[in-house]
């Protein structure tokens, strides 16, 4: 769980909550309809007053209709469905109550947290099943009828389809979480296949800080006259996000990234790579230099990829760098910055991305990196969110200086890139190279090459 009031050095002008979370008409949880039971637990975890998207929600859902809830990212949308439900449940107590759908499993482990702290003073009961861990350990917890199954859908398919006795007919509610993400990571079939298998009078929820015309076709198939809660325009960003872009030439961009790494040393952050294979180099050519950074892609095993965002998460490294798989939902308040080495495909994935800081009113900063093959799809991305950004401001000399190190930590990634394709016999970019012991012993090794300044804590810009 996390606690919004958590300090961070970056925010420090930040005041306790932003617009999002204000409260100027003295709205309370109480006043929304939410059980005095929870209340205390939501004042318990710092949340005096609801946030704008769940003041639109909350009530709205209590009144038993469907809803679809569209607010910026880290504007307590996990809250704005995750309380009605427990309310509900409450209400009318029943195993089996609950189907959370999220497209990662990073996503899944936190939803069920946000579930077990807000309904920790009503014994509440959560699964989560996901993909990459064992399918017997879940069915076993499944056969005990949990109240709420927070899953991917893949997974959740093979359970219905596999494990004796598991059926999700006397469901009440289900949520689709990034909601539109689902139904672009061709999960539209296994959503099909639930959606067939559940009963057709229950409540859905559909959530996200962007729609699809896709989600529209679902809300068609799913949703019973829904109620739409929209806090913001379609493609916002918050205000407190402080967004730059960076031209430099494609041969540069390492020396480039470890230049801005520099820069905004002290800071925690995520960098953003389109493929496993490039999170991989990426995180070893920093390890290299000295910078501890750390990969998180979809090609590592599920207890790495887990091992990865828990360090991450805990402050042990301030460097995270990550496909994909990490920019939806992931709640994590040290986050200072976001970088995008490589220009997100798709548009709405920019959003998402550097909407992993900038929470709950706090202030972040993002840099994305466009290169002379970029300009087309970083052209999107403005007319998308709807503004010019402004060009992060860096010592160009101080760049070529670097030179000489980044070439070297760049020649022994290679060799590690390759050690690791031989030891794991998959082929290029399939290696499963994450933070083992092995890897960081590798980088201490090399610290020497760049010293400990990247990794160094300095005085935050
Ligand atoms: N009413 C509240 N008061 C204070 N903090 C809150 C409140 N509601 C939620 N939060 C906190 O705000 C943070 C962001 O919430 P959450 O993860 O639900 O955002 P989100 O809108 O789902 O973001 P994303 O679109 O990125 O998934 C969390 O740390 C959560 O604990």
């Amino acid at each position: 769980m996390t606690d919004v009031s958590e300090d961070n050095t970056l925010q420090k002008e930040e005041s306790d909550c932003d617009d999002l979370l204000k409260n100027e008409t003295d709205i309370t949880f109480e006043s929304l309809g939410i059980a005095n039971v929870l209340c205390q637990t939501c004042a318990e975890l710092g949340w005096k007053t609801p946030s704008k998207i769940q003041q639109e929600a909350i009530p709205v859902a209590l009144q038993g209709n469907d809803v679809i809830g569209l607010a910026e990212t880290g504007s307590g949308k996990t809250g704005a469905f995750c309380l009605p439900i427990l309310h509900s449940l409450l209400e009318q107590p029943q195993r089996l109550f609950a189907l959370v759908l999220t497209p990662t499993r990073e996503l899944a482990f936190q939803i069920e947290e946000q579930f077990k702290a807000l309904g920790s003073s009503i014994g509440i009961k959560t699964s989560v099943v996901v993909g990459g861990v064992d399918m017997m350990g879940q069915a076993l917890v499944l056969a005990k009828k949990p109240h709420v199954i927070v899953a991917t859908p893949g997974r959740l398919v093979d359970h219905l389809e596999k494990t004796k006795g598991f059926s999700l007919r006397s469901l009440k509610y289900l949520v689709l979480d990034e909601a539109d993400r689902i139904l672009n990571m061709d999960f539209e079939a296994e959503v099909d296949k639930i959606l067939k298998v559940i009963p057709r009078e229950r409540r859905t929820f559909l959530f996200s800080a962007t729609m699809t015309g896709k989600v529209k076709k679902l809300q068609r198939a799913a949703l019973c006259k829904p109620v739409k809660c929209a806090v913001n325009s379609k493609y916002h960003t918050v205000d407190k996000l402080l967004q730059y872009y960076l031209f430099i030439p494609a041969k540069d961009k390492d020396c480039y990234l470890t230049a801005v790494i520099n820069d905004l040393a002290g800071n925690a952050m995520i960098i953003f790579c389109s493929t496993c294979a490039n999170t991989q180099r990426t995180a070893l050519m920093l390890r290299n230099l000295g910078i501890s950074a750390v990969p998180l892609h979809g090609q590592m095993s599920q207890a790495k990829r887990l091992g990865a965002l828990n360090k991450f998460k805990s402050a042990s490294l301030s460097v995270l760098v990550a496909t994909d798989v990490a920019s939806r939902g992931l709640d994590i308040p040290r986050v200072d910055v976001v970088l995008n080495f490589d220009v997100p495909t798709r548009s709405k994935d920019y959003i998402h991305r550097v909407g992993r800081t900038a929470r709950a009113g706090r202030y972040g900063k993002s840099v994305t990196f466009v290169t002379q093959y970029d300009v087309e799809l970083y052209q999107r991305i403005e007319e998308l969110i709807g503004k010019k950004l402004p060009a992060f401001e860096i010592q160009h000399n101080e760049v070529k200086v670097l030179q000489e190190r980044v070439s070297e930590a760049q020649r022994y990634a290679r060799i590690e890139m390759k050690e690791q394709q031989m030891k794991n016999g998959k082929r290029k970019g399939q290696e499963d190279v994450s933070d083992s012991e092995e890897m960081a012993a590798f980088g201490e090794s090399n610290k020497k090459i760049f010293g400990n300044k990247g990794g160094k804590k300095r005085k935050r810009k």
